[in-house]
């Protein structure tokens, strides 16, 4: 019997699940589990039980867990940057492509000949399926991240004209973009003079609803638009109305529904953006040795809601760990319960981020159940572990 349980929601590459080791149990039916690895399944509706510590996010996307309802709770939510961006990367040159191209329509035509003479129909026919090359053409990238930075560059070596608009941009994506991608300081200009719009970008309050009536009004007649990152970033009926009047000449989407799969210009993708064997394995093995480090030592990378806090592998006698408000005299308070039991701390360290903070002590000897609950019950501390 493994010492952490582990719950499954979706399909998560062996590969990944396997580097969890004899101090777990992994299944997709756990009670009171201490970790939930997950895709893309919702968990907006689910209870948490008190015995969940972390939540990790084989994919870049959390839209689909309540981060903020977590981080109130010292739940730590974590996801895998740049685990599965070549495969979103790929995709997204292919969705270029198919916009311009007509290559489904073509195929699917293709599929309908029939007779001895198909090679004589192929000839006479294919004039209705001419489309654009993507050269020369201009590109508008919103998004910057590891997905944006890697379609820009790839889109720059496929000599399209590249504008990119991200105000948030990290240091590190800014050195990684080709200089020659074009910088927009405002959406306007992505609209005004692109040809191809291409969208990555979390959905958030902020992002909901970006390509509006109000944005397809400015953008240039014939626009063929990408939507590799969540089909709330774009309004439906908007969409529906301006590919009617042809200001939208395609629209590639990861994130088909019902009112859109049949609307001519749409191509519906069923959400493969990340659907590679490398990108799963990438996205599960990253999450799977960021839930094992976490639970085996309490470091914590690449989280959402909380800092990222390391010390190493736990050696001492215990390590505590304490979720908990990035608020004033939360340090002293702590200190003063291991001071009060004549407790050696060996080490230890302190990050926040934003309303949250985390605390790691090292201790040399063993700290007693009453001491744990006075620290869990100071105001603003959200969790306690004793490793
Ligand atoms: N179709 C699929 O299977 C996949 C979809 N995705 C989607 O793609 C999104 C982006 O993924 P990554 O590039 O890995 O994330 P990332 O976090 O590396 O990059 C996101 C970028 O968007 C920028 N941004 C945030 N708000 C913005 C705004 N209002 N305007 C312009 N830029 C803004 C950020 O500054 C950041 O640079 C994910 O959030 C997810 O929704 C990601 C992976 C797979
Ligand atoms: O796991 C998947 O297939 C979806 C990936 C995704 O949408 C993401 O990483 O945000």
């Amino acid at each position: 019997m493994g010492k952490y349980k582990i719950k499954t929601l979706n399909g998560i590459s062996e590969s990944g699940l396997e580097k969890f080791g004899q101090n777990f149990e992994v299944g997709e039916k756990m009670d009171a589990p201490h970790g939930i690895i997950l895709r893309s399944a919702s968990l907006h509706e689910m209870e948490f039980p008190d015995s969940l510590h972390c939540i990790a996010r084989a994919g870049a996307g959390v839209n689909n867990i309540p981060v903020d309802k977590c981080a109130e709770k010292g739940i730590v939510v974590f996801n895998t940057p740049g685990a599965n961006a070549n495969a979103v990367k790929e995709l997204a040159i292919a969705a270029m492509l198919l916009s311009s191209r007509k290559i489904v329509e073509g195929i699917n035509w293709t599929r309908s000949l029939t007779g001895d003479d198909v090679p004589k129909q192929v000839e006479k026919g294919k004039a209705q399926f001419v489309g654009p090359e993507i050269r020369d053409k201009k590109l508008g990238v919103i998004g910057l991240g590891a997905i944006g930075v890697m379609v820009a560059n790839a889109a720059v070596n496929m000599e399209m004209d590249v504008y990119g608009y991200d105000p948030y941009i990290s240091v590190d994506h800014a050195w990684g973009l080709s200089r020659s991608v074009k910088k927009a300081n405002d959406l306007k200009k992505v609209f005004k003079h692109c040809d191809y719009i291409t969208l990555h970008i979390p959905l958030t309050d902020e992002t909901k609803g970006m390509l509006n009536k109000e944005a397809f009004a400015q953008m240039k007649e014939g626009v063929r638009i990408i939507n590799l990152s969540r089909g709330e970033l774009v309004n439906d009926a908007d969409m529906i109305d301006a590919l009617e009047a042809g200001i939208v000449s395609e629209y590639v989407t990861d994130f088909p529904n019902e009112k859109m799969i049949n609307v001519p210009g749409v191509i519906p993708v069923p959400h493969l953006g990340a659907s590679t064997p490398e990108s799963e394995n990438n996205c599960a093995v990253m999450a799977v040795l960021q839930t094992k480090d976490f639970l085996e030592n309490g470091n914590i990378r690449n989280s959402v809601n909380f800092p990222v806090c390391d010390m190493g592998i736990s050696i001492v006698k215990h390590r505590l760990t304490i979720a908990h408000k990035n608020i004033p005299k939360m340090l002293g308070q702590i200190s003063a319960v291991l001071a009060e039991q004549g407790t050696n701390i060996a080490n230890m360290i302190n990050r926040s981020r934003g309303d949250y903070a985390y605390t790691m002590v090292d201790l040399e000897e063993e700290i007693t159940d009453e001491n744990v609950k006075r620290i869990k019950d100071i105001a603003g501390v959200l969790k306690v572990r004793v490793i």
